[in-house]
């Protein structure tokens, strides 16, 4: 089926106390430069195996719930293309879609491990009018929907993407260099360095 989503970087955090929040951990069986993903995920306590093809706006995706002995069984291949993150799932105030009745739903992502500090929000749409009917609250940033390095796939296997202000790429012990400091975004939970 299609996914039809709007990835964005934060302004700043909003006001989480009604979202809920899972944890997530998933990898990649493919490269990155297969077109096609094959990604492996848990969600709190659920499993899944994902089939993701295209890339920016509309996606193609094919999804199944499989068991946790399935997902270990082909976990240990996605070694070095995993991303760890925590999922806050929230509705956005009516009006942003355009119908003043209507509220979209929100996934706001909080990276961990070597891709902290970074954090996008995305939403789904029921179809590609909806998507360009969008006006982002003021919380969201800059749209990354477009931009490859931010897609999931890419963190996992480069790290936080040079030049955004958000770090210089992968370490070679893979836990990310993502210090810099002077992205002008949130970072909520990030060691003082000093
Ligand atoms: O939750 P999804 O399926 O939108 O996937 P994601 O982990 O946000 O990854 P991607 O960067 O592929 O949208």
């Amino acid at each position: 089926m299609k996914e039809i989503e709007r990835k964005y970087l934060l302004a700043r955090r909003p006001d989480l106390s009604a979202a809920q929040a899972e944890a997530v951990r998933q990898g990649y069986l493919t490269v990155l430069s297969d077109s096609t993903e094959l990604r492996l995920r848990q969600k709190g306590t659920r499993y899944f195996l994902t089939q993701k093809g295209g890339e920016g706006r509309v996606r193609e995706e094919r999804e199944a719930e499989i068991t946790q002995a399935q997902f270990e069984t082909f976990w240990p291949a996605t070694a070095g293309r995993r991303v760890e993150k925590t999922r806050w799932t929230g509705q956005l105030l009516p009006g942003c879609d355009g119908d003043p009745e209507a509220r979209l739903a929100f996934e706001l992502d909080v990276f961990e491990a070597g891709l902290a500090p970074l954090e996008m929000v995305e939403v789904e749409f029921a179809d590609e009018a909806a998507a360009e009917r969008f006006e982002p609250p003021d919380w969201f940033g800059r749209e990354v929907t477009e931009d490859k390095r931010f897609g999931n796939r890419a963190l996992a296997v480069y790290g936080l993407p040079a030049g955004t202000g958000l770090g210089s790429g992968r370490s070679d012990d893979g836990s990310g260099s993502g210090s810099d400091s002077d992205s002008g975004l949130t970072s909520p939970g990030q060691p003082d360095p000093a």
